[in-house]
Parts: structure tokens; C-alpha cells; sequence
């Protein structure tokens, strides 16, 4: 259980309903997975985030049990898969669509959602084909369920996918990018479907590099690079701490004193992370002015910032706390940084 205060100050626990501890693992000499530790909580929708080959995928193995790990553990409710004799049944506790489902193409979506039944051990049963019903229906996919697959469009094989992972009415869903090679409305519409099932009580674990979707649909994320947690935490959290600000000047004079004053205070306020010239030129105009700084500092320190620099006789003609997103926040955290940054301050670096 972890514990977290809520908006009124009462304490309140969670459920950790997957943990990873440590989790490191190579193929050879390459550390695809390295010291990998993470919480997700009941009723998550959770996003792994990162970029290709940041071992988003050999993580989903093994937290499904397909890849044993060589380091480190992962537990699913409470109990570890590494235990000697952990209970199979927990695994069954757990849906899963991992890259491209395959389908048999000559049977109906319903048919091959009996066949998955009876290999995960249902009967084909009243029940049995109940849950079938509910699994397609949730997935939209009740009206095409006697087709077959072969009909489908990529799309709706996803879908088949989602309803598949859903059959045994698991706690959590864990899904590697259900979104891959889909159209902006097969995008949607998966978003929609999981959004659906994280409204049934189901924890949700998805990986995605679309990270719009990513944004609108996750209340917590994680980001890998080269198989090491870059960051964990709730969305909200992560674009209100990160989003930054945009300061104005006059004119060009004012933003180059602003400019240098800056150089010295990176080096002397760790709160301040970065600083990067906007529209410089005076013929580009940009929608924000000609004389900006774009700063890297939690937005609550606006107020600082200007005292710093009338301190130094700058006076900035307007700050406005920036709009993160998710986009700009993973790619300021996983792209080499264009502008000046605190280990860069040495060497006095600028734009
Ligand atoms: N079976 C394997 N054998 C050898 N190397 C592997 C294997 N599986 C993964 N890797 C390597 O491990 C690293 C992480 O791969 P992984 O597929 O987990 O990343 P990913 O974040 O899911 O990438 P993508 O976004 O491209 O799907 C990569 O360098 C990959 O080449």
C-alpha cells in the first residue's frame, strides 16, 4: 500500500497492484531492461512510455511472464513471479495484447475468441459464451462478431485483441501498443475502449509512442530510455512541474541583458534548469513577441524570477507560465538539449 494526501489533507492508500523491483534484463551483452522499478496503482491507466528499443516491450514480457527476468522481480498483487512457488492463478488475474494479435482468419471473431476461451481452461459454457458477448461488445465489435477475421479491417483485429485480453475479466489489462499502424479514428476509438474499461474498475498498463493519446487518456506514466526509469508519476504532475515560462521584453537590448543575467543565476538557483532565446529576430514574429526567453523552471517560481532580475534593473514586459505537453515534456526529458542547461553552465553555453 502506498499512501498519498488528497485534496482535503486525509491520508488515503492505494493498492499497488503490479510493482517491479529491480527489474533488469539482457539479451547478451545489451541491458535491455535495466534496474527497472515501478508502482502501478488499483484503477491506473497507467502509460510505459520511451523511445524505440527503451525496453518498453521486454518490460510488458515480463511483467506477463514470457521473459524471465535476470535481476530483480516482478509482483502482481502482492506476490512475486519470482517466488519458486508463486500461484499460477494470478496470471489468469491478468489480460494481455502483446504486439499484432494472431487470429485463425477462416473463423468468425467469436469463434476465435471460443478457441482462446478453451485454451485458457473455460468451458465453452453458457458463461463462457456470456463473457464473449460482453468482451465484443465492449470492444464495438457485437454487430461483427459472426464475420470472419479475415473481413476485419486492422483495426477491429485489435479490438478482437482487446476483447480477447478481456475474456477472463481480469484485474489488469496490460497492453504493448494497441494503437500500432491504426488511423486517427482507430486511434480514437481504441482510446475510447480503454477509457470504457478503466471506467469498469479495471487497472490499465499500456504502452504507446503516441503521446497525445498518451496525455489524454493516462493518469500516471513512466518513461524508459535505454532500459533505466527516466521518470514515474501522475500526468498532471509532470506537465504542472515541468511546463516552464515564457518572459517578454521591450526590445532587443533588454532580452540580451536578460539573457546574460541568466547565465549567472542558472549557476547560482538550482530551480532554474534551463534558457533558451524566442524569436530573437526582430522580422519574426512570433505569436508570443519578438523579445523572449523561454525558461525551464517550476511555474510557481515566477514571481522569484522577476524579483531576480529587477534586481538586476530587467524589467520583462509580461510572464506567462507555458502550456506543457506530454510531447514536449518527453522530448525535453529524452532529446539532447539544443539550449543552455545547468551542467553546460561552465562553459557559458547559449542558444
Ligand atoms: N529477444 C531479443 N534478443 C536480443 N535483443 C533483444 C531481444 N528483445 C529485445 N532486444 C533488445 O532489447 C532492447 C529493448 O527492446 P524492446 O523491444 O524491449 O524495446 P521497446 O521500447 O519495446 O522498442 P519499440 O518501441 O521499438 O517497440 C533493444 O535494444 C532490442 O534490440
Amino acid at each position: 500500500m502506498d499512501k498519498e494526501i488528497s485534496a482535503n489533507g486525509s491520508q488515503t492508500a492505494r493498492e499497488t497492484v503490479l510493482e517491479l523491483r529491480h527489474l533488469t534484463r539482457k539479451f547478451g551483452q545489451r541491458i535491455a531492461v535495466n534496474e527497472l522499478d515501478l508502482q502501478v496503482y488499483r484503477g491506473d491507466v497507467f502509460g510505459l512510455l520511451g523511445p524505440n528499443g527503451s525496453g518498453k516491450t521486454t518490460t510488458i514480457r515480463m511483467i506477463v511472464n514470457l521473459v524471465r527476468p535476470n535481476v530483480g522481480e516482478v509482483l502482481l498483487f502482492g506476490q512475486s513471479l519470482q517466488q519458486r512457488h508463486f500461484s499460477t492463478s494470478i496470471l489468469g488475474r491478468v489480460g494481455s495484447l502483446i504486439e499484432q494479435p494472431t487470429f485463425y482468419p477462416f473463423l468468425s471473431g467469436q469463434d476465435n475468441l471460443l478457441g482462446i476461451a478453451s485454451f485458457a481452461g473455460m468451458s465453452d459454457t453458457q458463461v463462457t459464451r456470456s463473457r464473449i458477448d460482453e468482451s465484443l461488445e465492449l470492444v464495438g465489435l457485437a454487430d461483427r462478431r459472426k464475420d470472419r477475421v479475415q473481413t476485419y479491417s486492422l483495426g477491429m483485429k485489435q479490438r478482437l485483441g482487446i476483447a480477447a485480453a478481456l475474456l477472463q475479466r481480469p484485474d489488469l489489462v496490460i497492453l504493448d501498443e494497441p494503437t500500432n499502424g491504426l488511423d486517427p479514428a482507430g486511434v480514437f476509438h481504441i482510446r475510447q475502449i480503454i477509457q470504457h474499461i478503466a471506467r469498469q474498475g479495471i487497472t490499465i498498463v499500456v504502452s504507446s509512442h503516441l503521446l497525445y493519446e498518451v496525455e489524454q487518456m493516462c493518469s500516471r506514466v513512466a518513461i524508459l530510455e535505454q532500459g533505466k526509469l527516466l521518470v514515474q508519476d501522475e500526468v498532471q504532475n509532470l506537465l504542472q512541474k515541468h511546463r516552464g515560462m515564457t518572459v517578454m521584453f521591450d526590445d532587443a537590448s533588454v532580452l540580451e541583458k536578460a539573457f546574460s543575467a541568466m547565465r549567472v543565476f542558472i549557476t547560482q538557483q538550482s530551480w532554474l534548469q534551463g534558457c533558451q532565446v524566442l524569436h530573437a529576430d526582430p522580422n519574426d514574429k512570433g505569436p508570443i513577441g519578438e523579445y523572449a526567453l523561454s525558461i525551464d523552471c517550476p511555474s510557481e517560481y515566477a514571481s522569484r524570477l522577476n524579483r531576480l532580475l529587477g534586481e538586476q534593473g530587467i524589467y520583462a514586459a509580461e510572464i506567462r507560465r507555458q502550456k506543457l505537453t506530454l510531447e514536449d515534456f518527453f522530448l525535453r526529458l529524452t532529446a539532447q538539449p539544443q539550449h543552455m542547461q545547468p551542467d553546460q553552465k561552465k562553459e557559458g553555453a547559449g542558444v
